[in-house]
């Protein structure tokens, strides 16, 4: 059985892909970012006058995909507590690690699921963390 998730209740998808595809038991999310269902806005980020990024709110950030997951997972008839693996993508690890790592283990608290944390150069969009995630559903 496969079957293929979109929700408004998360940020648009912004290429050809859906939000999350159940196969199975199995559910996997596309990879999600903090910015605001609806608007798309990036909470905490500070732009000049010619748009380019100033600063940006790790923490922010991270409620606000913590919440973008949660929704895709909501969506799909699936549970926070069902989260099985995660690889997170962060753009300054350096930076940012530290506050994430904290918040992460505030939301995953009694989860368990695996987790992979990598630094890159860069996201599609001007976003700080992206999750990538797999859930397993009761069937
Ligand atoms: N998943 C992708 C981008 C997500 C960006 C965002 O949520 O802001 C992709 O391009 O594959």
């Amino acid at each position: 059985m496969s079957h293929v998730v979109r929700t408004d209740q998360a940020p648009a998808p912004v290429g050809a892909y859906p939000h999350a595809r159940r196969v199975g038991d199995l559910l996997f999310l596309s990879g999600v970012g903090p910015r605001t269902p609806g608007s798309n806005a990036i909470p905490g980020n500070v732009y000049d006058d010619n748009g380019k990024l100033v600063s940006y709110d790790i923490e922010a950030q991270c409620r606000q995909v913590f919440a973008n997951v949660r929704a895709v997972l909501e969506a799909s008839g699936a549970r926070w507590e069902d989260l099985v693996d995660v690889t997170v993508f962060l753009t300054d690890m350096a930076r940012d690690f530290a506050a994430y790592n904290k918040l992460y283990a505030e939301y995953f608290a009694g989860v368990d699921a695996c987790r992979t944390t990598l630094g890159i150069t860069a996201l599609p969009t001007p976003i700080a963390i992206e999750l990538k995630c797999i859930a397993a559903l009761k069937s």
